[in-house]
């Protein structure tokens, strides 16, 4: 599966062969665009949750890319909003801006099925300092929705009114045009060694993309409000070398109404939660586990800010 829990510090092996390009490269967009998509199509595995609803990703989710001559650092973020309605869609703009503040290249997404738009709002929210903003891509993403004419008239379109170094039309779902993003990344990557082992493909611990699978469900299994009031902690994780590893989770929501919804009658719609995020997380882990969810209620935790810091938004990594 290839996270950094597996590795023992000291076994970092860096590549310092001279040819060798390497660097950090933050997806930048409006909710929905396919970042998540994108991210997980370049390093070949899923891991960054994807669903059709906008604002799934909340966190700065780190995704490595590597080759025998590069290692990509990706920053997939959470969609760039302008309006934002709770502390909670600050701190996550705040994840964004931490994810370009070291960039050595910026791609930025935007829906290739609706009527080309203006990006300036992406960049402001993303990149602040424009004066300063690093080489730009533009990733015109789900070419494979319109037709080929279409795509030629929005990457004029885009080419002509929007500051940025070059676009590509991609379908990040189907893999499309990817190479080429790959290409333009590493011709704008300066020389430098591996920061992480080859084969690894996130600094995040397990725990982390637990609380994001089990994220994930709630997405796909509950409607309207219910998905964007839930925070997920992972509050225990043992390890059993012999038994099946141990999780307990919590699933946070501000009232005791979404409670009963996420619960549901005689507790149906949690174990089909649980049942769904169990079989997710033994394929993603690669191991059995027992998987246990309670739901609880925190007021207004989407104005907490301490207990957003606490949640890891806000620009801090991996920590839910
Ligand atoms: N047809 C098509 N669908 C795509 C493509 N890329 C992404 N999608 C779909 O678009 C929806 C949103 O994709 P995500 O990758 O979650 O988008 P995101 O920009 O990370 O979303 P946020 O979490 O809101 O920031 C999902 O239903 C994807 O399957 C594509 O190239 N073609």
């Amino acid at each position: 599966m290839g996270l950094l829990d597996d590795y023992e510090t000291e076994e970092l092996d860096y590549d310092s062969a001279p040819n060798h390009r390497s660097g950090y490269v933050a997806l930048l967009g409006k909710p929905n665009v396919g970042k998540s998509t994108l991210a997980n199509q370049m390093v070949g595995q899923r891991l960054s949750i994807v669903t059709d609803k906008p604002q799934t990703t909340r966190h700065r989710i780190l995704c490595i890319c590597s080759g025998s001559d590069y290692q990509m650092i990706l920053y997939d973020t959470p969609g760039v909003l302008r309006e934002q309605r709770h502390k909670l869609d600050s701190m996550m703009m705040q994840n964004v801006r931490s994810a370009t503040v070291n960039a050595d290249c910026v791609l930025i997404l935007v829906d290739a099925c609706k009527a080309p738009e203006k990006i300036d709002e992406v960049l402001e929210e993303g990149i602040g300092d424009l004066k300063n903003k690093p080489p730009t891509l533009l990733i015109m993403n789900k070419k494979d929705l319109i037709k080929p004419g279409e795509v030629a008239k929005k990457l004029e379109w885009y080419t002509k009114f929007t500051d940025v170094d070059e676009v590509i039309p991609v379908s990040a779902k189907y893999g499309h045009g990817v190479e080429d993003v790959k290409n333009w990344i590493l011709s704008k990557l300066p020389n430098g060694p591996a920061y992480y082992p080859k084969d690894i493909v996130s600094e995040h611990p397990e725990r982390f993309f637990v609380a994001e699978i089990v994220r994930e469900k709630i997405f796909l299994q509950y409607r309207n409000e219910i998905p964007y009031v839930c925070q997920v902690n992972v509050i225990s994780y043992k390890a059993r070398p012999n038994a099946k590893d141990f999780i307990q989770v919590e699933i946070l929501v501000e009232k005791n109404s979404q409670k009963i919804i996420i619960i549901g009658k005689e507790g149906k719609a949690l174990k089909l939660l649980a049942t769904a995020a169990r079989l997710d997380v033994e394929n993603f882990l690669q191991k059995k586990v027992y998987l246990e969810i309670e739901v609880k209620v925190k007021e207004n935790w989407r104005q907490d800010v301490g207990f957003l810091k606490h949640s890891g938004y806000g620009g801090q990594i991996g920590i839910v």
